[in-house]
């Protein structure tokens, strides 16, 4: 009898201690003051300790997470909270309620803490950061990539783009290649080249394994957001994970350290001194040089405070534009509606369009888009830093917001033909009937993505090329492809095209013609 009760008591110790340890794991680093009114899950039990997280227990990825949230979601279509331990949650999947939180948007600017920690092991710049930090970097990242900067920036684009083509011309005729390879080192290319200054030479030799080390820092960042246990930093230092990211900073690190020690030498030749109150930097490496001095920061945190401007540039654009080409090769009459545009708007020319004519090509824009609805970012998170109110629901202070772009983009009330890749869904009378809340692929507020047009530029530009030199064929069917959620949502099949010359097509047919009219 005494074993049995030392036995219960011991049991019962190391439950509470267990339980203990996770209500620590689940404590958020800003509570939420105060309750809300808004309805909790129908279909999830709330245990007195842990509150809804046992619904999480299990979820591995973000597929994972947007499933649960959409099982435990049902009834509640426009707005859920649910508690994780003592963090309350709240879950936005209607456009209309999106939008009144925009006008809000000074009031959830604040990246969601734990969400967003796992991306400062590869990325201490702003993406991942709030307050001084954020904005000493993002004002003058915005500055840099304003609209009235794009002419220098099309020029740089124009002639990687053609090196792009290049490339691809080696593949026609030769079998199924994945467009995303080339993409990949045509948008680094870019972003070195004309948001870094540093020269982009990727597309002729890999000399940095930058795409590689990208996704396997991408994967490793969300299996830490899933796992809870990694919430400590302690527990995740002592993991598998964390020795390979420490392998991949490390082969990270010498090309970023060159990058500062070019710019070093620049600015030292040019007299130009990043400790000067009157400095402005030209380009995005200088940035993390001042603000690392202005916020007394270490080398290692200037080294990874530019990284992110790195990826965020290459990595959304490539698989946007990588996924447009494969959506086109599935469906061959919007390839050629496409490409009937192209010939309409730059009549034979195999040049690179102006700024002037890439706003003419509509059509190109509506692929682009319903590209993006759906491949964009999943989700994002916020914490409401101020409490509001929006149709009698109370949003209050220190709330996690959660923000699932997916579901808002397939929403059948917003959307004809959800499932499907249907470009029509911006038709101009659809997207004036749409509220603006159901499609924001760039974000909102403050937040909002800096590289938009910058991104939409330079793919427009690569897909016009592209669009008037290939025909693109794919033997995968639209709904043959799942999606791995990255920081997009990127095709679990890879994006396997066979592409075939269309100069040789126009060639034979200006050859025709000729005898023809011998
Ligand atoms: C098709 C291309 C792109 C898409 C769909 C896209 C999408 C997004 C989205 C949705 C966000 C907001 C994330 C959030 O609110 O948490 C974001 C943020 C960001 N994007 Fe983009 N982006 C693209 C291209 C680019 C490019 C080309 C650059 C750089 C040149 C860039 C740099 C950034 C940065 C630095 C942030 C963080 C901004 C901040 O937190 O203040 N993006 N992007």
């Amino acid at each position: 009898m005494e074993i049995l009760t030392s036995l219960l008591l011991a049991l019962t110790t190391v439950l509470c201690v267990t339980l203990f340890v996770i209500r620590r794991l689940l404590t958020p680093a800003v509570s939420a003051k105060g309750t809300t009114n808004i309805p909790e899950p129908v279909v999830a039990r709330k245990w007195p300790i842990l509150g809804h997280a046992l619904v999480f227990y299990g979820v591995n990825n973000m597929k994972e997470l947007l499933r649960t949230l959409k099982r435990i979601a049902y009834k509640r279509e426009k707005v859920m909270s649910f508690y994780m331990g003592p963090k309350l949650v709240i879950n936005i999947s209607d456009a209309k309620i999106l939008e009144a939180t925009i006008s809000n948007s000074s009031k959830c600017q604040n990246k969601e803490a734990e969400f967003y920690h796992p991306f400062e092991s590869y990325f201490t710049g702003l993406f991942a950061k709030n307050g001084k930090v954020w904005s000493a970097l993002r004002r003058p990242l915005d500055r840099l990539l304003h609209a009235k900067n794009m002419d220098n920036f099309l020029n740089i684009i124009a002639e990687k783009a053609e090196i792009l083509c290049c490339k691809l011309g080696d593949q026609c005729g030769q079998g199924v290649f994945d467009i995303k390879h080339f993409m990949d080192y045509y948008f680094l290319d870019i972003t070195l080249e004309a948001i870094l200054n540093v020269p982009g030479t990727q597309q002729f030799e890999d000399t940095m394994n930058f795409p590689k080390l990208a996704a396997r820092m991408i994967v490793a960042v969300f299996t830490r957001v899933m796992k809870i246990e990694y919430r400590s930093d302690w527990i995740y230092s002592l993991s598998p994970l964390a020795r390979k990211e420490y392998k991949w900073k490390e082969e990270l690190r010498p090309h970023l350290k060159e990058m500062v020690n070019n710019c070093h030498k620049h600015l030292e030749t040019t007299g130009r001194d990043p400790s000067d109150s009157n400095f402005v930097p030209e380009n995005f490496v200088e940035v993390a040089i001042q603000a690392g001095i202005c916020g007394n920061k270490t080398e290692e945190d200037v080294l990874f405070s530019f990284h992110d401007v790195i990826i965020a540039g290459f990595d959304t654009s490539s698989v946007a534009s990588s996924s447009a080409i494969l959506f086109l090769a599935i469906h061959p009459e919007y390839q050629e509606r496409a490409y009937q545009e192209q010939i309409e708007v730059m009549k034979d020319s195999f040049e690179a369009p102006t700024k002037e004519q890439l706003s003419r090509m509509r059509y190109l824009d509506m692929v682009f888009n319903e590209t993006l609805r759906h491949v964009s970012v999943p989700a994002i998170a916020r914490t409401v830093s101020s409490q509001f109110t929006i149709d009698g629901y109370i949003f209050p202070e220190g709330a996690s917001l959660f923000i699932f772009y997916h579901t808002l983009f397939h929403k059948p009330e917003y959307w004809e033909r959800p499932n499907d890749f249907y470009p029509d869904h911006f038709l101009p009378e659809k997207v004036a009937e749409r509220p603006k809340g159901a499609f924001l692929p760039f974000g909102f507020g403050g937040r909002v993505c800096p590289g938009k047009l910058f991104g939409v530029q330079s793919s427009k530009l690569a897909l016009s090329m592209f669009l008037r030199r290939f025909k693109a064929a794919t033997s995968l069917k639209f709904d043959e492809i799942d999606y791995n959620y990255m920081v997009m949502l990127e095709s679990d099949k890879g994006y396997p095209i066979e592409i075939t010359s269309r100069q040789k097509h126009l060639e034979n047919k200006l050859q025709i013609a000729l005898n023809s009219s011998k």
